[in-house]
């Protein structure tokens, strides 16, 4: 193998994973539709990489929902609650839950948008080849066989899928995943060995985990895992793939001492590879696979300096195979799509597909020992001298008043109760609404149409709101495609796409707008929305911004200045935001930030630095306020544990956060870490159309209310509600405000 890559999208040019899939959750196509379409994306990009010219192909990496989860029902770690489903209706409860069996945990695949499907493990999971012969990467290796294409399957390694892993909530205290180790491995020996059997000569394994911090006994494990799984009679060649960053240089000479017979390192995200590699003294007698194509970002690679890189490391291994830094995954499929994006921002850009051709074309220079292409090179970022001048006098210095000051400031402003309700901003985005949108793109809407469309159901659902009882409102955002890519839309230095999908989990996609020049705000982008809210209620309504990390994190960046300085950008044009949303009379703002634990650096040393300029930049954004507005921002889909101090430093009036699924926990660390200022811990979740009871909410805020005041505990569900539809949404707020008012009865005698 001379050229390959990590992975590739496995949605379809046209999404036909998405609608497939819906189709069947929805009953309109039955189970054997679903995985024809299944089968034909496969074909079709088995075929579009044989035909680019790419020399070893990856198999394995297309998944109906993700590939942990496929690796646990591959492995039969599947919790007792969906044994009594089977087939999709198993797999699918897993991932979404079905009433009354709530599902996996879903999160970060790393520091990506990619969420993947928790294991959930304990002392008694037994793990075996759940499907023998008929197990997934067994099927789609024999299915590109029979079109004549022979494939590497690839599977999540072992080390990183227990990793990933979290234990059964009624698994003993001091129970960890990786003790399952042993018998893990016993099933990918199994897998192995089937693999070859049926005539497989490689096999990836995917073991991400490598780049971050790993302790002794972490690196023993990974040295036996290997050390077994080399040593087999039976079995394909072993490729360990790790991305996202450098490797730690004892993982490094544990692989290097094991039988494995080639190491893939990311020289994009972890340009010490270089320094690593050498420090162990290479790899004489293994392949290198050298990810030199930018797997996660969009900008075209300088063909010559991944040519050159390759060649460097020849001395230092035996072969060299050009790659890409990780899989495609997360990067849209193809520029050839875009037809109406501005040439010079096209000139700069590679989706999946052109990235397959760049890592032939290096692996061809390469091979043959010709230059790599010369390329035009790539136009230069527009400079916003004005944003540049603004920021230089604004400095580091931002911070908002005493918090006593606003907490009393904003009683009085606001009157609120104790355990104030709210949501977190996005009402169901209806297919209604989103037909009017395809119409306006389509020209079969005025504008003007649009926007009463939008404003009739703003209308609806501020009445909505006041008949349920909440406290503070939302407008819930029907007039945004996506959280990121609305604002990018209206922001200069922002190119947006048109079919430049990304899977963020199961069935839901983002289109990354693409940040390639200085930020700036030709004009004010919620304010109308917000006040002609506002005007229909006397209860505040919340304006809603996304934060200037979440931008960032949502979006492919430039990568020719720091990202902090790409925050500080961004954050300003927030700020003028905000400002004029204040001077428009929204005395309450939110300032989401779901992705600020998504973009921590996975090495510790690397970690101030970032809370450092990420905290800044929402303190740009949000200190230009009087006292009396107060500022909430929200975080989600992550494990705060690491990020608890930065929640605080940010200095936000009311934090609302994912924490229905960790039961209220987070309230007391965030209390003992020493926040105090207004806490949301989610009630329930809004991931699955599950309904949750008024007393299992109450119960929620019960256990909330032992380590936070009423007066600074607010009452709302775990995230937007976009993903859902009316009637659960209906049901489960209704419940939200019941359970509210009994406990504020309770705690303040009063209940309105
Ligand atoms: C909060 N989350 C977000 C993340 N990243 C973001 N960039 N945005 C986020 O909100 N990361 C973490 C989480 C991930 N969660 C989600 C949740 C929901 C979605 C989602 O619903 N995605 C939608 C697409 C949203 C969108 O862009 N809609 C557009 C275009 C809609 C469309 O395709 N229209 C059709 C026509 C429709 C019709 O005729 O009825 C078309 O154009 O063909 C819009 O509303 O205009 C999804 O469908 O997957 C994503 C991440
Ligand atoms: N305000 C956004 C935040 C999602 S993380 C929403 O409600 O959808
Ligand atoms: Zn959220």
């Amino acid at each position: 193998m001379n050229t390959t890559i990590l992975g590739y999208p496995r949605i379809g040019a046209r999404r036909e994973l998405k609608f497939a899939t819906e189709d069947f959750w929805a009953g309109r196509a039955d189970a054997g539709a679903l995985a024809r379409t299944g089968a034909e994306l496969r074909a079709d990009v088995w075929t579009g990489l044989r035909d680019a010219g790419l020399q070893a192909i990856p198999s394995n990496t297309f998944s109906f929902y993700d590939q942990v989860l496929d690796t646990s029902v591959l492995v039969d770690a599947v919790p007792d609650r969906y044994r009594h489903l089977a087939g999709f209706d198993r797999y699918f409860a897993m991932a979404r839950g079905v009433q009354d069996v709530p599902p996996l945990e879903m999160t970060k695949w790393f520091d990506t948008n990619y969420h993947y499907i928790v294991p959930e493990l304990g002392p008694d999971t037994r793990f075996r080849l759940a499907d023998g012969s008929a197990a997934k990467p067994l099927v789609e290796y024999r299915e590109a066989k029979a079109l004549g294409i022979e494939t590497r399957p690839v599977l999540v390694g072992p080390l990183t899928y227990l990793l990933l892993a979290k234990p059964a909530e009624d698994a003993p205290d001091g129970f960890r995943p990786l003790d399952l180790l042993d018998g893990l491995i016993d099933v990918y020996a199994e897998v192995l060995e089937r693999l070859a059997g049926s005539g497989a000569g490689w096999v990836q394994l995917d073991e991400p985990a490598l780049v971050a911090d790993r302790g002794e006994e972490e690196i023993a494990a990974l040295a036996r895992a290997y050390s077994r799984l080399g040593r087999l009679t039976s079995r394909p060649r072993l490729m360990v793939a790790t991305y996202f960053g450098t490797i730690g240089a004892d993982a490094l000479r544990a692989l290097a001492g094991s039988r494995v017979e080639a190491v893939g390192l990311d020289f994009v995200a972890g340009p010490d590879n270089l320094d690593v590699l050498a420090s162990v003294g290479g790899l004489p007698r293994k392949t290198l696979v050298a990810g030199v194509v930018d797997g996660r970002n969009v900008w075209r690679a300088d063909q010559r300096r991944a040519k050159a890189t390759c060649a460097s490391l020849l001395g230092l291994v035996d072969q060299v195979v050009v790659s890409t830094s990780c899989s495609l995954l997360h990067v849209p499929i193809d520029l050839d799509a875009e037809t109406s994006m501005d040439p010079e921002v096209r000139g700069r850009l590679a989706f999946a597909r052109q990235k397959v051709a760049e890592v032939v074309a290096v692996g061809r220079a390469l091979s043959e020992d010709v230059p790599a292409k010369a390329e035009a090179p790539a136009p230069p970022a527009d400079v916003d001298h004005d944003v540049r001048a603004r920021l230089d006098s604004l400095g580091d210095g931002a911070g908002r008043g005493d918090r006593a000051a606003r907490f009393a400031a904003q009683r009085d402003e606001l009157g609120l109760p104790a355990l104030a309700t709210t949501t977190i901003g996005s009402f169901p985005q209806t297919p209604e609404i989103r037909r009017a949108r395809a119409d306006l793109r389509a020209g079969r809407v005025t504008a003007d149409a649009y926007t009463r469309a939008m404003r009739d159901e703003i209308a609806r659902v501020i009445a909505l709101q006041e008949d349920l009882g909440l406290d503070v409102l939302v407008h819930g955002e029907p007039e945004r495609n996506d959280m990121v890519q609305y604002f990018a839309e209206q922001l200069d230095g922002y190119a947006a796409t048109e079919h430049g999908w990304v899977q963020s989990y199961g069935s839901r996609y983002v289109r990354p707008p693409i940040l390639h020049s200085d930020v700036a705000r030709p004009r004010p982008m919620t304010v109308e929305w917000a006040t002609y809210a506002q005007s229909l209620t006397s209860k505040p309504v919340k304006g809603m911004l996304t934060g200037p990390v979440t931008m960032l994190a949502w979006s492919f960046v430039r990568d020719d200045q720091p990202l902090a300085d790409t925050a500080r950008q961004l954050a300003l044009a927030l700020r003028d935001e905000i400002a004029d949303l204040e001077a428009a009379g929204i005395r309450v703002i939110q300032v989401d930030e779901p992705a600020l634990r998504e973009l921590l650096p996975l090495r510790g040393a690397d970690r101030p630095a970032y809370m450092e300029w990420a905290v800044g930049a929402f303190r740009l954004a949000t200190s230009g306020v009087a006292d009396t507005t107060q500022i909430h921002t929200h975080m989600c889909y992550s494990e705060f544990g690491e990020i608890i101090g930065a929640i605080g430093a940010l200095d936000a009036d009311v934090t609302s956060v994912e924490a229905a699924r960790s039961h209220m926990e987070l309230v007391a660390d965030l209390r003992a870490a020493g926040y105090e200022n207004g806490i949301g811990p989610g009630v329930y979740d809004i991931h699955s159309p599950r309904v949750p009871g008024a007393d299992e909410i109450e119960e929620n805020l019960r256990r909330a209310l032992r380590a936070v005041d009423p007066g600074r505990l607010w009452v709302n569900p775990d995230c937007g509600l976009k993903t859902r539809a009316y009637p659960e949404t209906e049901a489960s707020l209704r419940n939200l405000v019941t359970a509210a008012h009994r406990v504020r009865a309770d705690v303040t005698g009063t209940s309105a």
